[in-house]
């Protein structure tokens, strides 16, 4: 099967230089409208597709961040493999500003985004046990490792709500009490998403601040955030310059399952299926479906 790489960028991450035929491109959804235009190329013979997660110029908060619009649109253009940039706060003293985590596990406390593709008219229960993907989390490590980034394999991400940043007992209980390595706002429920679509999706924590725990540090404030991604970005594209090559042009199924994630998730009967419901579901569930 052909390669694809989506690239979702996070704050500070808005474009990425160097694709050959490189064009914006609108993508409507049964989801709704994406966070913006999606960039399609090529690196090094590779197809990739590049979403700004806030959209250019930031308009869209963690909150509304049209999540299964922007998962559905890199499904429907054909990726593969999501590759998703974050900043993030750091809960571990040896976890630095500047400092790269490759995110595999989360607790999703956010409250008020829609987190499945799925419900009444076609119900269906994906495991999130391991939510990213290991082959494509250990080529962004050794890509991270390649590009000469400090880069940690492993951790847990907490996604909180937002738009306002934790209170010191919140940063307290996820540090201390949860065991917690970084937080941020959008890691969920992107994740959840990418899998139910059958995604393999690996997740890249930039971190930007020590949140608000640390006693020699101040509360993190976006000026701060600002700076180190400014001093970071450069690190983000070159870590993704490096997986065309890595990945190739074409993939193997994915070891761990992630391209057959709905094998055995769809509950309801298919006499009982919503036919308004599968139409929405053609590009997350269509391999499932059709058949
Ligand atoms: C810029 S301050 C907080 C903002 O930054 C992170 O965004 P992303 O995950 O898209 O890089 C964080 O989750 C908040 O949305
Ligand atoms: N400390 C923090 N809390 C939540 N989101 C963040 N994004 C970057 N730093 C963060």
């Amino acid at each position: 099967m052909e390669t694809m790489i989506g690239v979702i960028g996070g704050s500070g991450l808005y474009e990425i230089a160097g694709l050959e035929d490189a064009r914006w491109q609108a993508v409507d959804t049964p989801w709704g409208t994406p966070s913006d235009e999606i960039l399609t190329g090529r690196l090094n013979g590779v197809k990739m597709a590049f979403l700004p997660r806030h959209g250019r110029g930031h308009v869209h908060s963690p909150t509304t961040v049209p999540y299964r619009a922007n998962i559905d649109a890199l499904k429907r253009l054909g990726v593969t493999d999501v590759i998703a940039v974050s900043a993030c706060g750091s809960f571990r003293e040896e976890y630095a500003p500047g400092h790269f985590l490759i995110v595999d596990q989360y607790i999703d406390r956010t409250f008020a985004r829609e987190k499945s593709f799925f419900g009444t008219g076609c119900v269906a229960h994906v495991s999130v046990a391991h939510p990213t993907c290991a082959r494509l989390s250990d080529v962004c490590y050794q890509a991270a490792q390649d590009s000469g980034i400090t880069a940690h394999r492993g951790g847990t991400y907490l996604t909180m709500e937002g738009p306002q940043f934790s209170t010191l007992a919140e940063s307290r209980l996820y540090r201390d009490v949860w065991g917690c390595d970084v937080i941020g706002m959008t890691g969920m429920p992107e994740a959840k998403l990418a899998r139910e679509a059958e995604l393999c999706y690996a997740s890249v924590a930039m971190i930007t601040d020590y949140d608000c725990w640390h006693p020699d540090h101040d509360a993190v404030e976006v000026t701060q955030i600002i700076a180190t991604l400014t001093q970071n970005a450069d690190n983000a594209r070159s870590l993704v310059a490096r997986l065309p090559a890595m990945l190739g042009a074409t993939r193997a199924p994915c070891p761990q399952g992630c391209d057959r994630a709905l094998d055995t998730a769809i509950m309801t009967a298919p006499a009982k299926r919503d036919p308004a419901v599968l139409a929405k579901l053609d590009a997350v569930a269509g391999r499932v479906l059709k058949g």
